[in-house]
Order: structure tokens, then sequence, then C-alpha cells
């Protein structure tokens, strides 16, 4: 489903601008992920880009085209047929220390992902533990990865999280299944944030939720990545939807990046074919939202 948002993009080209002078939080160059498979399916074909800290970058292309197979590849989370087969992935921690992602494995893996880059699925919300409350998962996470935490601190964060996506604290006894879709996955955003992360993967993490749920979810995610400075990774085929909250959009094709740019740029002076095709699939790039992504400024209070 297509869901347009009628009210302005939350960035601006001026912002998107000062992204560029940013330092990066993660470079991947020439990466290829291949799925091993009869015949192999080449998924990702050396693709390089830079994310910089607190920029919002879109991945965007129609299905197929190995967005997620790359979001997979950044984490570290490819499992068998899925194999990188060729360059690199380096994280720039913010205490100085770059991170060459394909050689973690273990518990150097377990405490990069969720402490350095977290992820949210399009699915995440269905994968609550159902036979334990939202404390408890929470807890999990706090014992795994900040082990000294105590109880009381663990309880205070916990409340503190469910606070900032927007769910009454008090919902940490509920269990998954006396939860809304969109609360479910504001828990699960609420998972990702638990550790402060300097890089968010977000995959389709509205797509199955309805409109209004959707844009309340993404008004929080813009709201903490304002609050938090955390660099997200956004992977939709929603491109309307990307370029009203991107800095910068990646534009994906059969396994390539064929153009990256600022949304702005993306959407006023695409240089790539595929581009124009794609911006050309969605009607609702044209009218109002259109004018307004193309101006630059918004026209009315972002209802986002
Ligand atoms: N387990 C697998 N085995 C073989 N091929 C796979 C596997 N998973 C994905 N692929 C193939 O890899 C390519 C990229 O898939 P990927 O899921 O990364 O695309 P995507 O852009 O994220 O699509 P979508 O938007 O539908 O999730 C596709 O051709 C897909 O068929």
């Amino acid at each position: 489903m297509t869901t347009a948002l009628t009210t302005g993009p939350l960035t601006t080209p001026d912002h998107a601008q000062a992204i560029e002078g940013l330092a990066p939080v993660l470079t991947a160059r020439n990466v290829s992920i291949e799925y091993e498979v009869d015949p192999p399916v080449k998924a990702v074909k050396e693709v390089s880009l830079t994310l910089h800290r607190g920029e919002i970058l879109g991945l965007a292309g129609e299905s197929g085209c190995g967005k997620t197979t790359l979001a997979y590849g950044i984490n570290q989370l490819l499992k068998p047929p899925a194999l990188r087969t060729g360059g690199e992935i380096v994280f720039h921690d913010q205490d100085g220390t770059d991170i060459d992602v394909a050689t973690l494995e273990g518990d150097a893996l377990r405490a990069f992902r969720w402490d350095k880059i977290s992820m949210v699925f399009q699915g995440a919300m269905n994968s609550l533990n159902p036979v334990i409350d939202i404390k408890a998962q929470l807890f999990d996470v706090f014992t795994t990865h900040r082990p000294s935490m105590t109880k009381t601190e663990k309880l205070e964060r916990s409340r503190e999280l469910l606070q900032l996506v927007g769910v009454d604290p008090n919902r940490l006894n509920s269990f998954a299944h006396e939860l809304s879709g969109g609360m479910r996955q504001r828990v699960m955003i609420a998972m990702a944030l638990a550790l402060n992360p300097q890089v968010m993967i977000m995959d389709e993490p509205t797509t199955a939720l309805d409109v209004v749920v959707q844009r309340g979810i993404l008004r929080e995610i813009m709201r903490l990545r304002e609050q938090f400075s955390f660099a997200v990774v956004f992977i939709t085929h929603d491109l309307p939807l990307l370029l009203e909250i991107s800095d910068r959009i990646a534009v994906m094709r059969h396994g390539e990046i064929v153009e990256l740019n600022t949304s702005a740029n993306i959407f006023t002076r695409p240089q790539h074919e595929y581009t124009r095709k794609l911006l050309a699939s969605f009607p609702s790039l044209t009218g109002d939202r259109g004018s307004f992504v193309r101006s630059g400024e918004s026209t009315e209070g972002s209802a986002l």
C-alpha cells in the first residue's frame, strides 16, 4: 500500500545539504551479496554508500531489488544461503574506533547489534514473545547488554522508553496480544532504542499498519531522531513517504544503487531513467505534495 503523506516533508533541502558535512557513521564499499542457490542470485552488486551521523537515508526500489538483503548485510545478519561475496562495511564508532563489521561474530557481534546498530522489521511486532510481558522483554535486553544495571534502573529505563515511543508505561505488564499492532510496533521501536544505538535500520517498519497509525509512528521516529541524533536507514518501496522523511535517498534496482542524492534532488532533478520511472509510478507525487517537495518549504504545520 502506498501511503503518501499529504503534508510537507519533515526534512528540508537545507537540512539534507547540512548532512553532507557530517561525519560518517557507516561506510559500505563495493558490497556484493549472493544467495547461493541454483542458479545463484546476485542480490546486491558492488554497492557503496556512506551514512552520516544523524541522517535519514532512504532506500527505495521495487520489490526484490535487494533492499532487505543489503540491510541484513550492513548488520551482519545474513544467513545461508546468503553470502557476502565482496566489499567491506565499516562502522565508525563515536569513540573514534573503526569496526570492520564483517569480522564480527559470536559475543562481539551480539554486543554490536542493538548496541551500535539496531533494526526494526516490518513484521517486528509479531516477533514479541507471546508468553512473557513487555517488561520482561525489555529487561532481557538490559540483562544481556547492560548486566550492571540494577532492577530499579531497568524499570526506570523501560518506563522511559515506552513513554518515548508514545505507549503508556503502565503497559509494561501487558502481553503482546493485549496490544494493538501499532502499539506492538512502538514497543519494538522502544526495544531498538533501548541501548541508544548510533544507527537504526528500519525495514518497512510501518507498512503493515493503517495510515493514521503509520503517521503517528513516523512522527515519533522523526522526533526521536532529532532528540538522540541516531542515523536511520529507512527501507520502503513507498517513494512518496521517503521523499518526505529522508535527507537523502538511494534508489536501488536489480541489486545496484542507480542513484543517490538528496530527496529534493531526487524529486526535482532525477538523473537516472529508472528514478524517473519510479517517480512517475506514484500519482500522488503530483499536486500539492509534489509542489511542496519541489519548493522545500512548509505550507502548513506538519501533521506527522
Ligand atoms: N533466501 C533466498 N534465497 C534465494 N534468493 C533470495 C532469498 N531471499 C531473497 N532472495 C532474492 O534476492 C533478491 C533481493 O531480495 P530482497 O528481499 O533483498 O529484496 P527487497 O528489495 O528487500 O524486496 P521486498 O521489498 O519485497 O522485501 C530477490 O531477487 C530475491 O528473490
